[in-house]
């Protein structure tokens, strides 16, 4: 394939299932496609396993995910996950370095490359379920990991976009989002004690990763116009042409922030992110929520996200106790 230098991927031999995808760090400027691939790769994939399942040695099903709680970080996530926790009828994937069930909790399971490798343990990262539970995988950082809906689609087939699994996104004013990022990870003690840095110590300046933010994502933006436009008559499948050009040639782990942890600015550009989602399962399956309303209409906001998941609010009595733990 056509080579822009810089190759930092690693080749995908095998059935071109994305779950073999390498989270990788890459270098900026250019990703080489690796070699011998051929887009058929993508669009014959192996049938999506069961959503359900029984391990060995156990009574009752487990079930993966059929909400995917993806973002984005630092627009009020952890608040909307804790009020959505206080309902009993939804049950949360585990996280996959302690799949210990915590309502709740972030599970970070489909940005790992080991949920091919190691299997076993991704089943256990299924809470006890039966099919019709709603099952949540609540992880901000997914919005900005360009694999995670492509493996949600490979993973789930038709019923990742037929309306099975839903989708919930939060967003915010995104310059407001980036200064909170920054603030958040900003190392100002370990300046202060003259610590080394280290890769979650962000070290620069407001200004500074404004500024390298900038230049990082408009690469990712000009990148993914270039090669559509340089591609658009090559290629008879359009969907797996922006599949190919997404994470073959711009992989946004590249293009944007050597550490994603840092890209505050490019976690703000919410329409590179969500048109990922929006394409592959459809609108209509996506709720997308604002931060600012969120906080001036809390119960507004969970009776819409419940209403949308299809989830019963809790009778009079238990309505009022929810009432009292949002505000209280
Ligand atoms: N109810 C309500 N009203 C107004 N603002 C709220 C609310 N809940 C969370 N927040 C603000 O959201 C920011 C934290 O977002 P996250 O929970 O997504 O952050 S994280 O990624 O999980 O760390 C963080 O923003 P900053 O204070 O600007 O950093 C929170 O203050």
């Amino acid at each position: 394939g056509p080579s822009t230098g810089g190759a930092q991927r690693q080749d995908r031999s095998g059935n071109g299932s994305l779950g073999e995808y390498r989270d990788q760090g890459g270098s900026s400027g250019g990703v080489a496609v690796a070699s011998g691939r051929t887009l058929h790769g993508f669009i014959k994939k192996p049938p999506p396993p069961a959503r359900c399942f029984v391990l060995e040695g156990e009574d009752s099903s487990r079930c993966h995910a059929n909400v995917y709680f993806f973002g984005v970080s630092k627009c009020g996530t952890t608040s909307l996950a804790h009020w959505m926790a206080r309902h009993p009828a939804l049950s949360w994937v585990s996280n996959v370095w302690h799949t210990r069930h915590k309502q709740g909790g972030e599970a970070h399971v489909m940005e790992m490359s080991t949920i091919k490798d190691n299997e076993s343990t991704y089943a256990l990262t299924a809470p006890m379920a039966a099919q019709t539970d709603t099952v949540i995988d609540y992880t901000p950082h997914y919005s900005i990991l360009a694999e995670v809906p492509y493996r949600i689609r490979d993973m789930y087939g038709k019923t990742s976009y037929d309306g099975t699994v839903k989708y919930i996104a939060v967003l915010r004013e995104p310059v407001a989002r980036t200064i909170s990022s920054w603030q958040f990870k900003y190392d100002l003690e370990g300046i202060e004690k003259g610590e080394a840095a280290n890769p979650s110590s962000e070290r620069r300046s407001l200004e500074e990763a404004f500024s390298e933010g900038r230049e990082h994502a408009l690469s990712l933006v000009k990148c993914l116009s270039d090669k559509e436009n340089d591609q658009r008559n090559q290629i008879r499948h359009p969907g797996a042409l922006k599949l190919y050009i997404d994470l073959q040639m711009c992989n946004p782990h590249a293009f944007l922030e050597h550490n994603m942890y840092f890209s505050h600015v490019g976690k703000s550009i919410y329409s590179l992110q969500l048109e990922r989602w929006l394409d592959l399962f459809g609108r209509e399956n996506v709720k997308v929520l604002f931060l600012e309303e969120m906080a001036v209409d809390p119960m507004g906001t969970i009776t819409s996200v419940f209403d949308f998941l299809g989830v019963d609010l809790l009778d009079e009595k238990e309505g009022v106790k929810f009432r009292i733990a949002l505000h209280g």
